[in-house]
């Protein structure tokens, strides 16, 4: 399958906005208190980046891979961890960041495994979710935009591993 056209759906200002909102709000929750960032490769990249400098509480960043996908846009179902945290959450207030929601196997399956961990506070921040496509329930701490149930890339998503660096975040039209 070919991509056709991307219709821009969130401008990169649009984006922007958002996360400086979402890290205010963030912030006023942790205060002074120390946040443990997790930042779930490749997709929330870009946005753990630009979120971390909106948040005023002392920050920690760390990355963690998870596979759930196959090729294309297609959900396998299976989750899997590929490269774990190197530290220890024990304690700690911790915050996964995603880019996208979409079947909520992933985080469903991520947040039981971290809370084994012993984390002080667990709570999730998402830049997008597609709450028409949910499979399993997730409670979602912050959310930056809720989207209808169309594919898209940009903003660290991807087609086939491409497009995650476009600076705005575009539906994907395939050609016939
Ligand atoms: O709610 P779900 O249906 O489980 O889908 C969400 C997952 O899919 C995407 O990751 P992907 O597997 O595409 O990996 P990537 O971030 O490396 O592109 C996204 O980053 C989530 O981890
Ligand atoms: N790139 C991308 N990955 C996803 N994973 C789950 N939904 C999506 C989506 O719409 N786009």
């Amino acid at each position: 399958m070919k991509i056709k056209k991307i219709n821009v759906h969130l401008t990169e200002e649009q984006i922007e906005q958002r996360v400086r909102e979402l890290g205010a709000e963030i912030s006023k929750v942790y205060g002074d208190e120390p946040v443990c960032l997790i930042c779930i490769l490749k997709g929330s990249v870009f946005f753990t980046c630009e979120l971390a400098k909106r948040i005023t509480s002392p920050v920690e960043i760390e990355f963690m891979s998870v596979s759930s996908y196959g090729s294309g846009t297609s959900s396998s179902g299976v989750v899997r961890i590929v490269n774990d945290l190197g530290t220890s959450i024990e304690g700690k207030n911790v915050l996964v960041i995603e880019d996208i929601i979409d079947s909520g196997r992933t985080l469903s399956y991520l947040l039981e495994n971290l809370k084994t961990r012993n984390p002080k506070t667990l709570r999730l921040c998402t830049l997008l979710d597609k709450p028409d496509r949910r499979v399993v329930d997730v409670n979602v701490d912050y959310v930056g935009f809720v989207i209808p149930d169309e594919f898209v890339v940009g903003y660290g998503l991807d087609y086939d591993q491409k497009y995650r660096n476009l600076p705005y975040i575009g539906f994907v039209e395939i050609e016939e």
